[in-house]
């Protein structure tokens, strides 16, 4: 068990982890999510006292710094290309094991573990950033620790790369230690993480489990589908609490019959929904137009059509995904976000941090239950 308390760290006047609380507990993968420069690093550097600042870490009720060998209890990888630039593989984890009192014979199982065996003579300055993965993990487990914290591991693997550390993870996890790992890519972490802790710009914004971070940050909508779509938003839209929107295809079938009463010599303007029917019809297409209803159960809208006669073709319960639920808790905390395309340009160095990375623009803000749980 892992007990962060008060973490704290500024850098000059900037706040990088603001007094940062949470637990990672045993038999479980918690992901430590939040967008570039949200402070994940800093914390895990201050949670392993490789870094001065405020607060307090314990590692089943010990600080790092009182541990007689680390590396037998906690195996952490902050950097994935961090080996010895002379020594093969093989040897810098044998260094490594010497100074630790572990044996040698552990650097070749841990090799064969990570899937390194055959490069395991070769100097890792050569290696890709997927194989300095694997080694960065062969190094943290090399003292069978109780408990791992990785920074970033699933950096630079590919797909099946990301499925066999999943599934690494989670069968360590399964032996009952406790694994705490950072990502600033929800999707990986969709698929790792049993607890997730979530902060953007240093501070908490969500601590808990991965299906309770979805269901407080999206709302779920169904979907339905109807050749009588125009009068079922009617009626739905006349429902307390109810927010009805069209699917997009729809605008699609839209403009077709738009077309189509253009074409007839009537006002495009008033182009209806039984024109569009007749124009997706003309087209040839399978799909019904389709609804998308929030702030109703599946099964109300099931019913309200039925009692109406109203024929359905599809009737859909649609979970937001976690990528969406990441961008609405996290929104407001993006620190580097690429320029909107029709804003102007960067103008020079006083436009702040360059080169921004790819984080996709904000939405309108969620409800925010902050702070550690
Ligand atoms: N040595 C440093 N000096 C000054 N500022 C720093 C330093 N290290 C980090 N920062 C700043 O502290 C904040 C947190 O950085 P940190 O690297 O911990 O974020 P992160 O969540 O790990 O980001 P990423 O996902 O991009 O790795 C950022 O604003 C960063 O610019």
């Amino acid at each position: 068990m892992i007990t962060a308390q008060g973490l704290y760290k500024r850098y000059g006047a900037k706040v990088a982890v603001d007094h940062l609380s949470f637990e990672v507990r045993p038999g479980m993968v918690t992901g430590f999510l939040g967008p570039n420069g949200a402070g994940k690093s800093t914390t895990m550097r201050l949670m392993l006292d490789l870094d001065n600042g405020g607060g307090e870490t314990l590692f089943d009720g010990r600080r790092f710094g009182t541990i007689r060998h680390p590396m037998r209890e906690i195996g952490a990888v902050l950097e994935s290309k961090a080996f010895h630039p002379t020594r093969t593989a093989r040897n810098h984890l044998r260094m490594l094991a010497a100074g630790s009192g572990i044996p040698f014979s552990r650097a070749d199982e841990v090799l064969e573990f990570v899937g390194l065996t055959d490069v395991r003579n070769k100097k890792p300055k050569g290696f890709s950033l997927g194989m300095a993965q694997r080694l960065g993990l062969a190094q943290a487990l090399l003292g069978d620790p109780q408990t791992l914290i990785l920074d970033e591991p699933a950096n630079g693997l590919d797909p099946s790369g990301i499925h066999w550390l999943r599934t690494v993870l989670k069968s360590l996890a399964d032996q009952g230690r406790t694994i705490f790992v950072s990502s600033h890519l929800l999707s990986e972490m969709a698929l790792m993480a049993d607890q997730l802790v979530v902060i953007g710009r240093g501070t908490m914004i969500y601590n808990g489990d991965v299906d309770g971070f979805v269901r407080n940050f999206t709302q779920a909508s169904v979907v339905v589908r109807s050749p009588q779509a125009a009068q079922l938003a009617e009626l739905l839209r006349r429902v307390d609490g109810a927010t009805v929107e069209e699917l997009t295809e729809n605008v699609r079938h839209g403009v077709a019959a738009a077309v189509a009463a253009a074409a007839d010599g009537a006002d495009a303007a008033v182009a209806d929904a039984a024109v569009a029917e007749d124009a997706v019809r003309a087209a040839g297409s399978a799909l019904s137009p389709g609804l998308r209803v929030s702030g109703m159960e599946t099964a109300a809208v099931g019913e309200l059509a039925f009692q109406n006669g109203i024929l359905l073709h599809e009737l859909a319960t649609q979970t937001a995904s976690l990528e969406a639920a990441f961008m609405t808790a996290t929104g407001e905390s993006v620190e580097y976000r690429a320029h909107d395309l029709d804003e102007a340009p960067p103008g020079g160095p006083q436009d702040g941090p360059p080169a921004a990375p790819p984080v996709p623009p904000s939405q309108p803000g969620g409800p925010t239950p902050g702070g550690a749980a």
